[in-house]
């Protein structure tokens, strides 16, 4: 039966700032990196073995898949890295603080720009300090000014039926290590949650989420590794 394990990074230094981050490449704290060597470790004790990887163009997405791997004996495994698994981009809130911004717009735009499914950010303001359209690492990609989760959903969605469900119909045991906005489309997608109910769905750092899935690629079961 095909499998997918889904995991979001470790806590970084800006989930710890509590700052709006997306693309900002923020590396993973003392305690992320904990939580990526438990998530692997987990995996190594659960049996669930991934036989190869995908994660984003983001330090702490990659570092944690790293760590995990490397606690699970797995660091050998192929693995592909690819923008289209990037947070959903920020905008003009990148870089600023969440409670603060809250404490200015009100709770109610900031829950809209948070978990709104989609309405984005505001734009990033052209020459921003956290302005990326620069990065050599982006040098084949367009660098969105704001995402809403609609249109995170647009480029993850393509990105895993083209080059992660190949992998599974191969019979491959897939390890995703990413972002909690680019981890909720694809669990928006795999368990057909509503546009509504997703705004609800939160996925925890650190924390395996596995999908067992049948021939067509549908959710059979979906539950944290965790709880087995
Ligand atoms: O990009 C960020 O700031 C976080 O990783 C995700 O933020 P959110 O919980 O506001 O979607």
């Amino acid at each position: 039966m095909p499998r997918l394990i889904l995991v979001r990074h470790g806590q970084s230094q800006w989930n710890l700032e509590n700052r709006f981050t997306g693309w900002w490449d923020v590396d993973l704290t003392e305690k992320g990196e904990a939580e990526a060597r438990e998530a692997g470790r987990l995996l190594a004790a659960k049996g669930m073995l991934p036989t190869v990887a995908f994660t984003s163009f983001q330090t702490r997405a990659i570092r944690t898949l790293h760590l995990a791997l490397e606690e699970a004996n797995r660091l050998w495994i192929p693995e592909t890295k690819d923008w289209r698994l990037n947070e959903r981009h920020y905008g003009g809130l990148t870089g600023l603080d969440k409670a603060e911004t809250a404490a200015k717009h009100g709770d109610e735009q900031v829950h809209i720009w948070r978990r709104s499914f989609d309405t984005p950010p505001p734009d990033m303001e052209p020459g921003s300090r956290f302005d990326l359209s620069g990065d050599p690492r982006y040098a084949n990609a367009t660098v969105p000014t704001t995402e809403s989760l609609k249109d995170t959903i647009a480029r993850v969605l393509p990105y895993y039926q083209s080059s992660i469900v190949p992998h599974l119909k191969a019979g491959a045991c897939v390890l995703v290590s990413a972002h909690g906005n680019s981890l909720r489309a694809l669990v928006k997608h795999l368990s057909g949650i509503s546009d509504d109910e997703i705004t609800g769905l939160e996925i925890p750092t650190g924390q395996p989420i596995v999908y067992e899935l049948d021939d067509e690629m549908a959710e059979v079961e979906r539950y944290y590794l965790s709880e087995r």
